[in-house]
């Protein structure tokens, strides 16, 4: 079957505005697939180039080297086939919740873009908070309407940045169930990155490990054999969580300090 995301040798190098003879390659070589409906997460250390790769996948960045298909059609310009979650906050202040969550669809021309925003706002747990503004929403509400947002435009792929990386643990904990229960609803494919390598495994088909930059690439991939439908905090306990877990951060461990040292060192 063809692969909903395909990046082949994808290589990003940046060029010193201040000084064009300087450069840094960020990723390079790196070749990863996300399946029709495949829940894949990406862990590495910090500033190894997670976010890079997405961005690349969202045809926000071209590649310098590389290719990056969607569904087998090279990508060129801005993947429309996907919808974005990102680590910042997304909400126009502006706007209701409701009319955030509009947004996208009214900019279709959508003729019942506000009856399928309520859909979606019920879906996440907000059916009554639909007139309310950002600043009158707690964090977790906040981003439970920016998962609205992203999905009411029903993309075939989802790429999430590090999503709940701002919550406290029990309402990251809920937000996660909730995504995995959405996703088991629909099974788009995910592009998940995340620095959390419970979340990953938690959540995933798959985990594939980045090494620390720069010139990061894939050192390992992980097949997640937990049966769904799960808890994120329930299978936490369980020994083939423990038992993944220890095998992917045996990889990763050492990636991280090496990201550590470098940041230290910068
Ligand atoms: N536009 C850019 N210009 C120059 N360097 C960049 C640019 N974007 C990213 N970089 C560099 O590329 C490297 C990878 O950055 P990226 O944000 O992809 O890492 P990350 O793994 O997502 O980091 P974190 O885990 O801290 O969020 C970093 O060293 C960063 O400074």
């Amino acid at each position: 079957m063809t692969p909903a995301l395909q990046l082949d040798a994808v290589s990003c190098t940046f060029v010193s505005r201040d000084d064009p003879a300087q450069r840094y390659t960020a990723v390079s070589e790196v070749s990863l697939t996300v399946g029709a409906g495949e829940f894949v997460s990406v862990v590495g250390p910090t500033g190894c180039g997670k976010s890079t790769l997405l961005n690349v996948a969202a045809g926000l960045l071209a590649p310098s080297r590389g290719t990056v298909r969607v569904f087998g059609e090279p990508l060129a310009g801005l993947n429309r086939r996907a919808g974005y979650m990102f680590q910042t906050e997304s909400l126009m202040p502006w706007r209701t919740a409701r009319a955030n969550v509009m947004a996208g669809l009214e900019f279709r021309g959508v003729a019942d873009a506000r009856a399928q925003a309520d859909e979606w706002l019920k879906r996440v747990g907000l059916g009554g908070f639909g007139d309310r503004y950002p600043h009158q929403l707690s964090g977790g509400m906040r981003k439970r309407v920016s998962l609205a947002q992203t999905l009411v435009l029903d993309p075939d792929i989802i790429l999430m940045d590090e999503p709940f990386s701002a919550l406290d643990i029990q309402t990251r904990q809920l937000m996660e169930n909730e995504v995995l229960a959405l996703w088991a609803a629909k099974r788009k494919a995910v592009l998940f990155i995340t620095h959390d390598l419970d979340e990953a495994i938690a959540m995933s088909d798959r985990v594939v490990v980045l090494s620390a930059g720069p010139s990061s690439h894939p050192i390992g991939e992980f097949h997640i054999d937990l049966p769904r439908p799960r808890d994120v905090a329930e299978v936490r306990v369980t020994p083939r969580f423990v038992e993944l877990h220890q095998a992917i951060w045996s990889v990763l461990r050492d990636e991280v300090l090496k990201g550590y040292r470098q940041q230290l060192a910068a």
